[in-house]
């Protein structure tokens, strides 16, 4: 196929995975517009978070290709694409506990800024980045929390500091894993003006399984079933699909 990738800022082309004899993603088109919060969604087992270990190259597709800002990464390793701006979400588990959050968005930004050789940098160097982890800190509603140790946040506000740690790492498209995943209904609200946010000047994919939060944030869905693309189109068109409500009553046992 060629033609209309300009838009996109990230393409997948044909994409497959499979695991063995069995095809978990099945030639899956997947068009991210420049700008745009794009969501992902599809009952369990529909081949979302497969997708989402291709796209960042934790996994190797079996076939297809990958192009992200106009180029193709399809064989890229996942930490270059991340340093070309195709950032996944930290996972908790990779936030510093004993750090302050200040800390922990300053180391974020080091990584990204400082050559290894300089990497504890100069003391005047470690205080611009401090300036604007703080602006991140602050960017994401954690102000407040700034000079505390990451380990006393409560969890909705922990996968906060998980975002102002993507930031940190100067995303062209951050992809957030189920953001919202066992969140209560004010942590909920939260973070979806947090993604609001952090989404402005940049482009975001989603996976997220509360639909509420898909129809309040994204301008595109895709709806995968059983390894394919269902469908795609705004959340309005989606989710007035019979196959999309079939594809999730079908597996709602
Ligand atoms: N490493 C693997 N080896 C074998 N099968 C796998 C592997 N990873 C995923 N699968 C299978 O591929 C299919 C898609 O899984 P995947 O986790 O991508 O779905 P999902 O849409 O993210 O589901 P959920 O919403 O439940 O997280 C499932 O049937 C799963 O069992």
């Amino acid at each position: 196929m060629t033609g209309g990738s300009q838009n996109y800022i990230l393409e997948t082309r044909g994409m497959c995975k499979s695991f063995g004899g069995f095809q978990a993603v099945e030639g899956v088109n997947l068009h991210v517009a420049q700008g745009t919060i794009h969501a992902m969604v599809g009952p369990n087992g529909a081949g979302k978070t497969t997708c989402f270990n291709l796209i960042t190259r934790f996994l190797d597709v079996s076939k297809g290709q990958i192009i992200f800002d106009g180029k193709d990464v399809t064989k890229r390793g996942a930490s270059h694409v991340a340093k070309d701006g195709l950032v996944r979400s930290f996972q908790i588990s990779a936030i510093f506990p004993d750090m302050t959050l200040i800390e922990n968005v300053r180391f974020a930004l080091q990584q990204r800024r400082m050559p290894a050789m300089n990497f504890w940098g100069s003391a005047a160097r470690l205080s611009v980045l401090e300036d604007e982890a703080m602006q991140l800190i602050e960017h994401v509603g954690l102000g407040a929390y700034a000079n505390q140790r990451a380990a006393t946040l409560p969890y909705g506000r922990k996968r906060a500091l998980e975002i102002a740690t993507t930031l940190a790492m100067e995303p062209k498209v951050m992809l957030l894993d189920e953001p919202t995943a066992g969140m209560g209904h004010e942590d909920i609200e939260r973070i979806t003006e947090v993604i609001r946010k952090a989404a402005v000047g940049r482009s975001v994919l989603m996976v997220e399984h509360n639909l509420r939060v898909v129809s309040e944030l994204s301008d595109r869905v895709t709806v995968l079933a059983r390894g394919q693309v269902l469908t795609e189109g705004s959340y309005a068109e989606v989710a007035d699909d019979p196959r999309v409500k079939e594809a999730y009553l079908g597996t709602a046992a």
